[in-house]
């Protein structure tokens, strides 16, 4: 791998300015973003063209199968992902969310292992979002946090804290605040860029390292841009190839069926996979909408103990174990809210989530709260024992189909009424929270992100599409919901959130993310400030 040559790209803040902003958009960390983007947007472009492909020839009634053209991967048994990095052994919990001080704090704080700082489903991409989380990120590692509420609650970094594992928005969404040559920057490396500028080696130093989650990956291909991104990055920095590490998030229907082949071409940088079960449904839903055998009933009544779901996170427990490599669970959407009786029922429900992915095999697993670090923590440790995992539990037992993968047709039960209203209720008010700022909301006793709101806009596409519900009655029911909301909240953006809601769910085709085009709509904000060429 060759380091790119030095050419000349006029890199450009477009975003306002904010509070020591000029502490991550340093001329040096821009110029690094100018060559990655010099390297890889191309890069970028053909993946995105490559997904259109793929999801036109899903559409038009191709199936998916194992590749054959990649079966010597799957077949070679001589090859293993690198052993985990400092930190990354024992990953029993894993706490996420949006890198904000105070959730900082709390998650690093929290006994998890592991925190995961989204810029992803948690986060709404706002510029002071994203400028703000770098911030927060490089002041968490300094241990430069530290704020005493008015309420006398303090912040600040404890001893032991979690390793700190950052996820970058998906390929499909660009960073409009930041331009080269006028174009804006792909999100991913702005997010993985700047992360890595400022704190790769901080962590090093700290005995930890850069680490990073992967979103929304739809193939191998995509895994390799990844590793070669990674790559670039260790040798323009001068950080030894193999210090990065990431788990990629198997959250596509079409990864699912390339596991093998993500783990092998990130093999020097894998930490493993995750089951990204939220965005796996979304995509689910997305890829087969236009098919009467892949209606999915109320979104609450898909569960993971459906078959296809139980036959994604077997294959990926079996998967990774073979390779030697982690296999972290998903997110339990329980959050403890409410009074005591909805708290230990939340309680009970992620345990029950724990127990199941500890049996099945799984090194560990996500919580949204610190609240269920606990659960996780010990229902994981009941059955670890003493091993920080148990990767030599290799589930030979396992064998998933095909079929097995996409037998949706098997999760019995129409859509209600009560599935319908709750659908527009939460993605409504999710899209109010995102225009807000706000990346995760609970809302009745669940957290939303942007995987869960995006299956609550497409079920309501594809339940009308195939007649289960009408136009009329969406609309009938979203009347309601906004003069609900307008009445619960005076200051929330309605007609804002309605028109998203309009845009994205009730469109004549099914649009793929709703984030990339309310992100155009109604969160960029340009104001020229500062100009590098790199
Ligand atoms: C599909 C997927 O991708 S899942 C992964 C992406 N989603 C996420 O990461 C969601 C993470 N969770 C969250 O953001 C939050 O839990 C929410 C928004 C759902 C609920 O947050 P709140 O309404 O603040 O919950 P609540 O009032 O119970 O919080 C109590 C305390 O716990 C803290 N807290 C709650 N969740 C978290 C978290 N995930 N990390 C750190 N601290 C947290 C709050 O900051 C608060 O502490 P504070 O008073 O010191 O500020
Ligand atoms: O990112 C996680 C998911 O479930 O989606
Ligand atoms: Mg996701």
């Amino acid at each position: 791998m060759s380091v790119a040559s030095p050419t000349t790209h006029h890199v450009e803040v477009s975003g306002p300015p904010g509070d020591r902003f000029e502490k991550i958009l340093t001329p040096e960390a821009l110029e690094f973003i100018g060559r990655l983007d010099a390297a890889f947007a191309g890069r970028r472009d053909s993946v995105l063209a490559e997904r259109r492909r793929r999801a036109l020839r899903l559409a038009s009634g191709c199936s998916l199968d194992f590749s054959i053209a990649t079966s010597a991967v799957r077949d070679d048994p001589g090859w293993r992902v690198a052993p985990p990095a400092p930190g990354l052994t024992d990953r029993r919990v894993e706490i996420t969310g949006p890198p904000q001080p105070r959730m900082a704090v709390n998650a690093l704080n929290s006994g998890a292992r592991v925190w995961m700082a989204d810029f992803e489903d948690a986060t709404s991409p706002t510029w002071e979002n994203i400028i703000g989380g770098q911030l927060t990120l490089l002041d968490a590692i300094e241990r430069r946090i530290d704020f005493t509420t008015e309420n006398g609650k303090r912040y600040r970094v404890a001893g032991n804290p979690a390793t700190i594992m950052v996820r970058p928005r998906g390929w499909h969404l660009t960073e409009d605040h930041l331009l080269v040559d006028g174009r804006p920057v792909p999100a991913p490396l702005v997010d993985f860029g700047l992360y890595f500028f400022h704190c790769a080696q901080r962590q090093i130093e700290a005995g930890s390292g850069p680490y990073f989650y992967l979103p929304k990956l739809e193939n191998h291909y995509e895994a390799k841009l990844w590793n070669d991104i990674f790559v670039l990055a260790q040798d323009l920095l001068g950080i030894p190839r193999g210090t990065v590490r990431a788990t990629v998030l198997i959250e596509t229907v079409t990864a699912a069926f390339e596991m093998e082949e993500i783990l092998y071409e990130l093999r020097d940088h894998s930490a493993g996979l995750n089951a990204g079960r939220w965005d796996y449904l979304f995509n689910l839903i997305k890829n087969f909408a236009h098919r009467p055998d892949f209606v999915l009933p109320d979104r609450a009544k898909v569960t993971m103990t459906a078959p296809f779901m139980r036959a994604y996170t077997e294959l990926l427990v079996r998967t990774c174990h073979k390779r030697g490599a982690h296999a972290i669970g998903g997110m339990a959407a329980q959050i403890p809210s409410g009074d005591q009786a909805s708290r230990e029922a939340a309680l009970a429900r992620v345990r029950l989530d724990k127990e199941r992915e500890a049996e099945d095999g799984f090194d560990g697993s996500w919580v949204a709260h610190p609240a269920l670090v606990p659960a996780c923590r010990d229902t994981f440790g009941s059955v670890l024992g003493e091993r920080p995992h148990q990767i030599e539990r290799t589930r030979e037992d396992v064998a998933v189909t095909a079929a097995g993968l996409l037998a949706v047709r098997r999760t019995a039960g129409p859509p209600t009424q009560e599935g319908v209203r709750s659908n527009i209720a939460v993605a409504l008010r999710y899209f109010d929270g995102w225009l807000r700022g706000q990346g995760a909301v609970a809302l009745y006793g669940l957290m939303e992100d942007a995987a869960t709101a995006e299956i609550a806009r497409c079920q309501i596409w594809q339940w009308q599409q195939h007649g289960a519900v009408s136009r009329e009655t969406v609309l009938g029911l979203l009347d309601d919901e906004c003069a609900a909301l307008a009445k619960e909240d005076p200051s929330a953006l309605s007609a804002e959130a309605r028109d998203i809601f309009v845009r994205t769910a009730l469109a004549r085709e099914l649009p793929g993310f709703f984030t990339v085009d309310a992100y155009e709509r109604h969160l960029v904000r340009r104001s020229n400030t500062t100009e590098v060429d790199s």
